[in-house]
């Protein structure tokens, strides 16, 4: 098994919308494409297998935090099962949203959402699939919560994204897809105002007049 290497995304990389296909209502919105489809699952594939080594074969609860990761979610899992195949133990799904209390700010814990109750995780390895790391507050608080719910076991996180902007918090990103600028993108999930999430490659957004930069 080589040693994993990361796979960065350039600043300079953008290759022209027009090149790929692209849902309709989507023109004009977007700036270019960063990363194309394909080149998610290529990643995903070998993600899969880096987890796989890294796990092993122990029951394993993936945690899929809505709504932006259910497309990354979705193509690992599929991949996870393939590097498992030999495995004796299951690996079960679980799908949260995790929303702020208004003392988040200072508690650093949020709302769980989904979870029927914490039980299922105790005694399983939890891998937290995220769509993207940025200020990594939210990372950050969804581990210091379970960590206070007593969620004892062997955590790891992976994201589909890690930008490039300096952490608010440090937080462990164990398995990272891309790494990518710092700049707004949108698709495979991630939205803009609920938009985009149905598009399939990753995108940056236009400067056009119709955005205004939420990050
Ligand atoms: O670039 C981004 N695009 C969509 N959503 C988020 C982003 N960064 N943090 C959340
Ligand atoms: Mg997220
Ligand atoms: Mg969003």
């Amino acid at each position: 098994h080589m040693a994993a290497a990361d796979a960065v995304i350039p600043p300079d990389f953008e290759l022209p919308v027009d090149a790929f296909d692209i849902p309709h209502c989507y023109e004009g919105d977007l700036g270019a494409v960063i990363v194309p489809e394909g080149m998610i699952k290529d990643r995903v594939r070998r993600l899969a297998k880096d987890i796989h080594a890294k796990i092993g074969d122990n029951e394993l609860s993936l945690l899929c935090v809505l709504k932006g990761s259910y497309k990354f979610f979705t193509a690992l899992v599929d991949e996870l099962a393939y590097a498992r195949s030999s495995c004796t133990q299951p690996m079960t799904v679980d799908f949260i949203r995790c929303q702020s209390y208004e003392d988040t700010q200072s508690t650093g814990m949020i709302q769980i959402i989904g979870l029927s109750n914490l039980q299922e995780l105790k005694g399983k390895n939890v891998l937290i699939v995220e769509d993207i790391v940025d200020s990594g507050q939210t990372l950050a608080r969804l581990l210091h919560t379970l960590e206070e719910l007593g969620v004892s076991t062997k955590t790891w996180t992976t994201t589909l994204l890690s930008k490039n902007v300096p952490r608010k918090v440090d937080v462990k990103e164990d398995f990272v897809a891309f790494r990518i600028p710092d700049k707004f993108i949108v698709g495979y999930g991630l939205d803009y105002n609920q938009k985009f999430r149905d598009l399939n490659h990753i995108c940056i957004t236009s400067e056009g007049p119709s955005f205004k930069q939420t990050e």
